[in-house]
C-alpha cells in the first residue's frame, strides 16, 4: 500500500496547496503559541476550507485542557486531534470520548525503553505518531528536525496505524521507510524555507520520494 504523508505545521495557503496537490493524506495545523508554526483558529479556519475531501485536517495540541480544545474545535472543522505533549493514556481516552474525534498520540523515542509507551498509547489512541524525543534543552516538544535511530522500530508490531516523524527530509525519507516499513510519514521542518514557511518544491520532492515504490 502507498505510504501516507502528513505535512505538519502549515501556516499559509502556498504551502497548503503544494501539500494537497502533491498528494498529502494529512495536513497539520499547530495550536501551540510557543511554536513558530502556531496558527490562530481564524487562520486555521481560513486554510481548512481549502482542504479537499479525502485529506484529513489534523489539529496539533500540547497538553490542552478542554477549554483550549473547545476554542479551536468550535471554529475549525478538524478531522483528527493530535496530542503532542505529556498527555496520559487516560487523558487520550478522555479527549477521544469528549470530543468525538479520532486522536493521534505522539510518542517520543530516543532509546529502546521508550518503545514501551507505544503499547500503552496503542490501546487508547486511534493513531500513533512516532517521533524523536526532544533533547532536554529543546523549547518545543516537536518540529525540531531531530531524528531517532530508526532501527529501533525494525520488525516491531505497532497496534494502531502510525506515522514516522522526526528529522525527515526529502533526502532521507525513502531510507527511513525502507528501514522501518512505516505505513506513513510526517514532516515539518524538513520541508521549510524558514520556520513556519513550507517550501513548495521541498514539499513536492518529499511527497514524491515518500510515495515512490520501495526498491
Ligand atoms: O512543529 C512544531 O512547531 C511543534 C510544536 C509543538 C509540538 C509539536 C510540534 N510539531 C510536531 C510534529 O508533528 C512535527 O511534524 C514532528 O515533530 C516532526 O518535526 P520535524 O522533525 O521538524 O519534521
Amino acid at each position: 500500500m502507498a505510504v501516507s504523508v502528513k505535512i505538519c505545521g502549515l501556516t499559509e495557503a502556498t504551502g497548503l496547496s503544494a501539500a494537497v496537490e502533491a498528494g498529502a493524506r494529512y495536513v497539520g495545523f499547530v495550536f501551540f503559541p510557543k511554536s513558530p508554526r502556531n496558527v490562530t483558529p481564524e487562520t486555521a479556519a481560513g486554510l481548512a476550507v481549502q482542504v479537499p475531501l479525502g485529506v484529513a485536517k489534523v489539529g496539533l495540541f500540547v497538553n490542552p485542557d478542554d477549554a483550549a480544545l473547545d476554542a479551536v474545535l468550535s471554529r475549525v472543522p478538524l478531522d483528527i486531534i493530535q496530542l503532542h505533549g505529556s498527555e496520559s493514556p487516560d487523558r487520550v481516552a478522555e479527549v477521544k470520548s469528549r470530543f468525538g474525534l479520532p486522536v493521534m498520540k505522539a510518542v517520543g523515542i530516543s532509546e529502546p525503553q521508550d518503545l514501551d509507551a507505544l503499547w500503552d498509547y496503542g490501546l487508547v489512541a486511534d493513531m500513533l505518531l512516532i517521533d524523536a524525543k526532544p533533547s532536554q534543552n529543546a523549547t518545543l516538544p516537536g518540529g525540531n528536525g531531530l531524528a531517532f535511530d530508526w532501527r529501533l522500530l525494525a520488525g516491531r508490531q505497532i497496534l494502531k496505524p502510525w506515522l514516522l516523524a522526526g528529522g525527515l527530509t526529502p533526502a532521507n525519507v525513502a531510507e527511513a521507510i525502507r528501514l522501518t516499513r512505516a505505513p506513513g510519514v510526517d514532516v515539518s521542518s524538513g520541508v521549510e524555507s524558514a520556520p513556519g514557511i513550507k517550501d513548495p518544491a521541498r514539499v513536492r520532492d518529499f511527497i514524491a520520494r515518500a510515495t515512490a515504490p520501495i526498491l
